[in-house]
């Protein structure tokens, strides 16, 4: 990885890259609070291999994705760089490192301002996401290809969902106010796909906290819309959540033989 500034990209219909130049923007800057204590959630292993690194593999598998921006930690770009240095990589991705901020919100606009000109479509993705299937990421890109704004991959939700009363302390019953309609809801994934202009913009008029970037489009008043989701594209957010992804990962390098 140099640290050279980098050139706009240069479309090449012919290398099945696409006339619209797409960028991943990944943060990672999260501690992994709910994983329990140790390294920043993004730089814990995984079969072996951290976290972010699969997350960045997985935005490089896409052919349509020719720049991929880590948001490290605020004090671990220098670590972050190494680490993309000591991982096979595909040559025709360029990588960016930048400090990330308190909140996924901060630090994916830090990620956006580093961009540099002429990427068109952007992705958002978790690095806490690092199994997402490369026919997700192509299933984004393709909906915000075609003139969405804003793109989220969702799956329908498999328990029924109640609206609480908060309690009033920990530990304290909270009281049952609504059972909203299980059919019409849906659990969203990353990453999510933008025009870039459109994300930018939201990024700049939001100022509320929210915990994902389609949700900033909304406010802008425009709509999102949904592609199928993936069963194996969930977050690591708690212990549980790291064994499923030790386990899909020993199926997938069964299936692939090594
Ligand atoms: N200040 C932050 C907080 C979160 N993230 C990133 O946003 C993604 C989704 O966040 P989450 O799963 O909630 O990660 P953490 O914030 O690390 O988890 P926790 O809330 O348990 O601490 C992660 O890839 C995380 O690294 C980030 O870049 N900067
Ligand atoms: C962006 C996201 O992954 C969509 O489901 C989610 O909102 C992130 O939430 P978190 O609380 O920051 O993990």
């Amino acid at each position: 990885m140099s640290d050279d500034p980098l050139p706009p990209p240069s479309p090449n219909p012919a290398s099945g890259r696409t006339t619209a130049p797409t960028a991943a923007v990944i943060p990672a800057a999260g501690r992994g609070v709910r994983l329990g204590p140790g390294a920043p959630k993004a730089l814990r292993a995984l079969g072996g291999t951290p976290m972010l690194i699969h997350a960045v593999r997985a935005m490089a598998a896409s052919r349509a994705v020719s720049l991929v921006v880590v948001v490290a930690p605020p004090d671990g770009a220098p670590e972050v760089k190494s680490l993309l240095d000591a991982h096979a990589l595909p040559d025709r991705t360029d990588f960016l490192v930048v400090p990330g901020g308190e909140s996924r919100q901060e630090s994916v606009k830090l990620g956006l301002d580093a961009l540099p000109p002429g990427y068109d479509i952007v992705l958002v993705h978790d690095a806490a996401r690092p199994l997402v299937p490369v026919d997700t990421v192509d299933a984004v890109i393709e909906a915000v290809r075609d003139g969405a704004p804003a793109v989220v991959p969702a799956l329908p939700l498999a328990d029924t969902v109640k609206q609480v009363e908060p309690a009033g302390a920990p530990g304290e019953p909270e009281p049952v106010v609504a059972t909203p309609d299980r059919s019409l809801l849906r659990a969203v994934q990353t990453p999510q796909g933008f025009d870039r202009a459109t994300l930018v913009r939201a990024h700049e008029t939001v100022k509320d906290d929210v915990t994902d970037d389609a949700s900033m489009v909304e406010q802008l008043g425009l709509t999102v819309v949904t592609v199928p989701g993936h069963e194996e594209a969930f977050k690591v957010t708690r212990p549980l959540d790291l064994v499923l992804a030790e386990a899909v990962l020993a199926r997938r390098r069964l299936n692939d033989g090594f």
